[in-house]
């Protein structure tokens, strides 16, 4: 039946055809006063003293090479909205449907992000879903139905149709919501093209050593989030202070959610898809035998419950996992009061899994974790109640 296709529809019909550049949708040129911005002056490419790094960076480099890249970004600022020549009728008809897809898709896919953005202004909410759809493709490469035949020249060529959207030239329907969000807020591509990197890892690693290798997983496909996202989110007129610990304080929430999914899914990645997102060298420490989690998880042979041992690691995880959300807290009060609810809210469903995980005696192997729904209807109150009645300055700058 001929109709908008479905969100399912979207995503696969994109995603099987990552065409080489010289293929791609062209856009219509930018107005004058876009193309005036300093920070998207033409750029230089790699080889030319481009704005990719001389060597190649690990672990938390990686991160470091992007939260500084974002936040300089941020503070150079953008056009503001009111200088900008408004888009012809054609134009704003055709980006509408662009977000109304994405809206579509994330509605699909994510219902609570989905549910989120809508304690946002309607820009930050079209924004969002632009990302999120952005995300959530990367992801499928690696993770859908097609990605058994996912090879890093897909990956490369995804990288490519990235870097022409960043250049006003958008490849499809979805990719141009994206090119024009990044038209409206001062988003750096690094946390997206570091996005493909941890997909890149995906392909090849199903293993960790250290917690060093895990973060840098982590911030690749989460802490990235948070980079890409403070942009649109905003911060507080009020805040006097440097924009450094905020967009810190966004890395650690990204990388705090993706802990708790890692802790969440231990049962499911090792068991159906032989992936074990937990440092090597930890398990050892506390005397778990990679085996033994691909075997079906820890349980004593007297009673089944959760052997003693996986009780102490997933303790000791938990603790880590929510030290990032503390530190993600004091961020929050930093950015914009319209954005601050939303924010709250993905902070305290996502900590209430670790709760859960508590509440199953540590068992991921077979429960999975689940967070009632008075539950999560809870934390929306509370979280107005924390974003309207901040506790203490941020970073003690006010
Ligand atoms: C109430 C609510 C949930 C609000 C939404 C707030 C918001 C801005 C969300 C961003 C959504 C987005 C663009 C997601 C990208 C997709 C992605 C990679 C998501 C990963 C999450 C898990 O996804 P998954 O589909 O696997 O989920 P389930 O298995 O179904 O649970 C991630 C692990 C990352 C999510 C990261 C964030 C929500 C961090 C967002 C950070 C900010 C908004 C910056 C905040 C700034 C400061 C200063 C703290």
């Amino acid at each position: 039946m001929a109709g908008a296709p479905s969100a399912r529809e979207s995503l696969d019909a994109s995603l099987g055809t990552v065409r080489p550049p010289q293929e791609r949708l062209r856009r219509p040129p930018k107005t004058r006063a876009v193309l005036t911005r300093p920070e998207q002056a033409p750029k230089v490419r790699d080889g030319e003293g481009s704005d990719r790094p001389q060597r190649r960076l690990t672990g938390r480099e990686v991160e470091e090479h992007a939260l500084q890249k974002c936040w300089r970004r941020h503070e150079a600022g953008g056009v503001p909205l009111s200088c900008r020549s408004p888009p012809d009728r054609q134009r704003s008809a055709s980006l509408q449907a662009s977000y109304d897809r994405c809206a579509k898709v994330t509605a699909e896919y994510a219902k609570t992000f989905y549910l989120g953005t809508s304690l946002m202004t309607p820009e930050k909410a079209r924004a969002t879903w632009a990302i999120y759809v952005w995300c959530r493709r990367t992801d499928e490469l690696v993770d859908g139905p097609n990605a058994s035949r996912m090879t890093p020249q897909a990956l490369d060529r995804w990288e490519e149709r990235l870097e022409a959207l960043f250049e006003g030239r958008p490849a499809d329907i979805l990719d141009a919501a994206l090119t024009d969000t990044i038209d409206r807020f001062p988003l750096d591509i690094q946390p997206f093209r570091d996005m493909i990197g941890g997909m890149r890892m995906d392909l090849v690693k199903s293993r960790y050593q250290t917690f060093d290798e895990l973060y840098e997983y982590c911030y690749r496909v989460a802490g990235a989030v948070g980079l890409m996202t403070s942009p649109v989110m905003g911060i507080d007129p009020e805040y006097k202070g440097p924009l450094e610990p905020v967009y810190r304080a966004a890395l650690a929430l990204g990388t705090a959610n993706q802990l708790t999914n890692i802790l969440r899914d231990v049962g499911e990645d090792s068991l159906q898809r032989n992936r074990i997102y937990l440092p090597t060298e930890e398990l050892d420490q506390f005397g778990i035998r990679e085996q033994e989690l691909l075997r079906g998880g820890l349980f004593a042979s007297t009673n089944g419950r959760i052997d003693d041992r996986w009780r102490a690691f997933m303790k000791f995880q938990i603790k880590r996992a929510r030290q990032f959300f503390v530190t993600a807290e004091e961020g929050v009060h930093a950015l914009d009061a319209d954005a601050r609810w939303p924010v709250w809210s993905a902070l305290n469903l996502y900590r209430q899994i670790l709760d859960a995980i508590e509440e199953n005696d540590y068992n991921n192997f077979t429960q999975r974790a689940y967070v009632r729904r008075w539950k999560k209807l809870l934390a929306l109150p509370v979280s107005f109640g924390q974003a309207k009645f901040p506790k203490q300055a941020p970073f003690g700058h006010k």
